[in-house]
């Protein structure tokens, strides 16, 4: 796979509209997101998450999987099965230096270890936040990905990628995974 070929992106994968009542339902129900493979590491990843799925949002998760589905066969032609686990909303604070160093989402977990496709979407307004910037690696080249709120990236979970520190506001996010036998 070259390059080029490792992400994608599609404008306007969520409207405003959506991703303002996606941020105001659930920014109560945010948690400490610091927690990597079971272990406190916010040196790592300092960031409050929550979760989702079709029960509480069944218009949300029917564009997304219309949308893998779209970009899995122009784009990557991956094995894909599942989605494991639910969508994730993640905050990340200026004033906590929120970030999420740089990191595969591929893991040792029976769940983690089936992750084939990450998909990202934008939900805060660029001028929202400062840094916070979402940053892939996928070939020796950093590429930072658009800040449009409401824009979707993909990439294949195995590619190296982080949120640099936010610096001021708010950022938030909107994670998915897409499951499958793993690569091999
Ligand atoms: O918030 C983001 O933009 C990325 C989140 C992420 O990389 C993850 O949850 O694994
Ligand atoms: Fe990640």
């Amino acid at each position: 796979m070259f390059p080029e070929e490792m992400y994608a992106i599609v404008p306007d994968a969520l409207d405003r509209a959506t991703c303002n009542r996606l941020i105001d339902g659930f920014s109560q129900k945010l948690d400490d997101g610091g927690l990597v493979q079971g272990q406190s590491a916010s040196h790592i990843r300092r960031s409050q998450i929550t979760w989702f799925n079709e029960t509480q949002e069944p218009a949300v998760m029917r564009r997304i999987v219309d949308m893998v589905a779209d970009v899995n066969r122009n784009v990557f032609d991956f094995s894909l099965s599942e989605f494991a686990e639910d969508a994730q909303i993640a905050c990340y604070a200026g004033d906590q230096r929120g970030h999420y160093d740089w990191h595969s989402d591929v893991g040792a977990s029976d769940i983690a270890r089936r992750r084939k496709l990450t998909m990202v979407i934008q939900l805060s307004e660029p001028d929202q936040y400062e840094g916070g910037l979402l940053q892939l690696n996928p070939a020796g080249h950093v590429f930072d990905a658009p800040m449009e709120r409401g824009t979707a990236i993909f990439f294949p979970s195995f590619v190296l990628h982080r949120v640099a520190p936010t610096t001021a506001g708010l950022r938030y996010s909107l994670t998915q995974w897409v499951h499958g036998t793993p690569f091999r």
